[in-house]
């Protein structure tokens, strides 16, 4: 983890803050790592907090505010940008050529989408810089992100805001699942939390297997549904003219619209 040297966080929200918890349980040492947010705020022991950019500049800064907070950061942060800086950024939809215009001075430029299971471990991380997969620094983000989860580059950065409405909005979408199979247990006559339990714990253990099993999840779904049983007619349902992967296509395509819409948004404030 010393492969981050000086790390700074701008904005220790829900994300920066999920990833924050996960680099010092598995070793950052605290007094690497500098915050800055508006409130001041402690976020953990030993990591220095202050509510505007302090002296100095760091070895990788971080973006973890909002988007639509870049215009209004971006030159509070930029003068303590060198060449020896690697810039991190994860916010949703704002493009590298955005990055490169509000931070001319960056060694480099990375974008990094996280989702919240990097809190333990758990997560994903798409990752995408602007010197191709070879550029130097590349080493050092993947280094530091390793410990959140499965981190992958993404080859093309037009994808970046399908990654984003996937892996980065999915947890939000999964969460929706385990609330609607616990209601509708519940709607069949279950008590609501025995339903909410029994919806957790069944995917949860279908996750599990599915990242174990050779087989790809369309064939454990398989092993689940005797022909002529009850699981056959759920999935008739499920799938009945593509009924749910029509959903999650239209939910995915409303996500990765949002980050284009606000990726032109930052475009227009930073311009
Ligand atoms: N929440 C997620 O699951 C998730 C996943 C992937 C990416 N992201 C991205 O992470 C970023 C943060 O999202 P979040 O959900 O953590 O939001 P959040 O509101 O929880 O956190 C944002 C933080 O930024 C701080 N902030 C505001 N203005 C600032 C400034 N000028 N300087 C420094 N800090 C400032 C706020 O005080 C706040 O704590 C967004 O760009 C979002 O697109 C979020
Ligand atoms: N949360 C961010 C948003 O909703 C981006 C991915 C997850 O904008």
């Amino acid at each position: 983890m010393s492969a981050a040297g000086r790390l700074w966080l701008a904005g220790c929200g829900t994300m920066a803050g999920a990833m924050l918890r996960r680099w010092l349980s598995s070793g950052l040492d605290p007094a690497a790592v500098t915050v800055v947010r508006p409130s001041g705020r402690p976020v953990a022991p030993g990591v220095a907090v202050h509510a505007a950019p302090p002296a100095g500049t760091p070895d990788l800064l971080l973006l973890g505010f909002k988007p639509q907070k870049l215009a209004e950061a971006a030159p509070r942060f930029a003068p303590h940008v060198g060449p020896d800086t690697i810039l991190v950024s994860i916010l949703a939809g704002v493009e590298l050529a955005t990055l490169r215009r509000a931070f001319p001075a960056a060694g480099a430029i990375v974008r990094a989408m996280p989702n919240t299971p990097v809190a333990i471990g758990e997560g994903v991380v798409g990752l995408f810089g602007e010197g191709g997969p070879e550029a130097p620094a590349n080493a050092t983000v993947a280094a530091l992100m390793a410990p959140l989860g499965l981190v992958e580059w993404i080859a093309d950065e037009a994808l970046f805001d399908v990654v984003t409405a996937l892996a980065g909005s999915g947890p939000a979408f999964l969460f929706r699942f385990i609330d609607a199979l616990g209601a509708g247990g519940a709607a069949l006559g279950l008590a609501p939390d025995q339903a909410a339990r029994f919806a957790l714990a069944t995917v949860q253990g279908a996750a599990q297997l599915a990242a174990r099993a050779e087989a790809p999840p369309a064939a454990l779904a398989e092993q689940v549904a005797s022909p002529g049983g009850s699981t056959r007619a759920g999935l008739a349902v499920l799938d009945e003219a593509g009924a749910l992967a029509r959903l999650v296509e239209a939910t995915l395509a409303a996500a990765t619209r949002r980050n284009a819409e606000m990726a032109q948004a930052a475009r227009d404030a930073t311009a």
